[in-house]
């Protein structure tokens, strides 16, 4: 009878203390408002432009209202998900959030061990602030995929994945919605790029063929290693033949990651890679663009189950999650909220926040009459416009 929600009520209730971490979206996001200065915070919040696809994100998901059913003995359940081999506690992973020690000195180590000790995987990020080899240290057995931004040299994204995979991740996901950085006010505003102060560049200044690029290595002048790291980062001519050299240079599954319209949907399809994410990257990259929620259907509509879907910008609770499900995701992603609660209580937050998000899913599956997430689907909810 007992499972993630009723373990985790028994034990807050039980102790009968205010617990020290909160247990929402909004607490998080203050804490880490709290803590952080005024560029890491904006950096991690801010979307593109008026932010108005970021909060589209989110008031897409209220448009929609689950439709809980009665007396359909929910007493065992399984929230769990397998994708492409990577099993997960629930119907979440850490969506791959770059230079994390904007938000703690432990960064993705943190939460790589947070999601190790919780059962649900890390997408790892290209620009993390540890090079993939220490995050992998720090994750032991547990499932973790990495994610690749290709840049304009085709040896160094053979290297960064041959690394990946010799280092036990599993899956790679090309992230194709950030060849170039949005417009964010917040971050011009505030003069802020935290890859100019030297974040993120782990992976690139550890990797021999990046550093075969520079006149001096990176620990003599980061300057200009930094200013190497823009050159090959930037790629507004990537195109499908990039994914693909990056295919051939691996035996692991791929993902891409950023669509959002149902004719790349078919492409991705027609390519054959092993899976997509929907994503408008949390609304920081093309403002205006669709809400994640409401280009899901067409996606998943246009890959006819020949692969899964993953799903992410915007997820707030188990509510949203379960959302996401039932409108065909296979699982979701979440970013800012592991964020935010690593930048206010390093791992115990992230293991809170994933603890937090396991038992809302449990409860709200059983309360609304589901024994998996698998039940999940079109019949679960009712669209508020009709
Ligand atoms: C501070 C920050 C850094 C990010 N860095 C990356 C990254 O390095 N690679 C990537 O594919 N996505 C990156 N993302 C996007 C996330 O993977 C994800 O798509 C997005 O955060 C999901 O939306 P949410 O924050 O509303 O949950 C980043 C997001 C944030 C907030
Ligand atoms: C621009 C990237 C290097 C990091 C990122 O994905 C982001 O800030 O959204």
């Amino acid at each position: 009878m007992a499972g993630y929600g009723l373990d985790l009520q028994l034990e807050v209730y039980g102790k009968g203390e205010v617990p020290d971490h909160p247990f929402s979206y909004e607490g998080w996001e203050q804490r880490a408002r709290e803590v952080l200065d005024a560029g890491a915070f904006g950096y991690i919040a801010g979307g593109a432009g008026t932010e108005w696809t970021m909060r589209a994100n989110r008031e897409a998901f209220y448009r929609w209202r689950l439709r809980p059913r009665m007396l359909r003995d929910v007493s065992e359940r399984d929230l769990s998900v397998e994708v492409l081999g990577a099993r997960s506690a629930g119907p979440f992973m850490l969506a791959p959030v770059g230079v994390l020690s904007i938000a703690h000195p432990e960064a993705e180590l943190a939460v790589a061990r947070a999601a190790a000790a919780t059962g649900v995987p890390v997408i790892l990020s290209t620009v993390s602030s540890f090079t993939l080899e220490e995050v992998a240290r720090e994750s032991g057995d547990a499932p973790r995929w990495f994610q690749l931004y290709p840049g304009r040299s085709p040896e160094l994204n053979r290297s960064l994945v041959e690394r990946a995979e010799r280092a036990g991740y599993s899956a790679v996901v090309i992230t194709l919605d950030t060849t170039m950085l949005g417009f964010r006010r917040r971050d011009l505003e505030n003069a802020y790029l935290p890859f100019l102060k030297g974040e993120g560049v782990a992976n690139y200044f550890s990797d021999p063929i990046f550093r075969a690029r520079l006149k001096e290595a990176p620990e003599r002048d980061p300057e200009a290693a930094v200013r190497a790291f823009l050159e090959v980062y930037v790629t507004p001519d990537l195109t499908w033949d990039d994914v693909n050299a990056v295919r051939e240079a691996t035996s692991l599954p791929v993902l891409v990651k950023g669509i959002t319209h149902p004719e790349d949907a078919r492409e991705a399809v027609r390519q054959g890679v092993e899976g997509l994410v929907v994503s408008n990257h949390g609304g920081r990259q093309v403002d205006g663009a669709v809400a994640a929620l409401d280009a899901l259907p067409k996606v998943v509509e246009a890959v006819g189950g020949s692969m899964p879907v993953l799903f992410d910008s915007g997820v707030r609770s188990g509510a949203d999650a379960l959302k996401a499900v039932a409108l065909g995701a296979t699982a979701t992603l979440v970013g800012r909220p592991y964020a935010y609660a690593l930048a206010a209580a390093g791992e115990s937050g992230v293991r809170r926040v994933v603890r937090s998000l396991l038992a809302e899913v449990d409860l709200q599956l059983a309360l609304s009459g589901y024994r998996s997430v698998r039940e999940l689907g079109a019949s679960s909810l009712l669209d508020a416009r009709d």
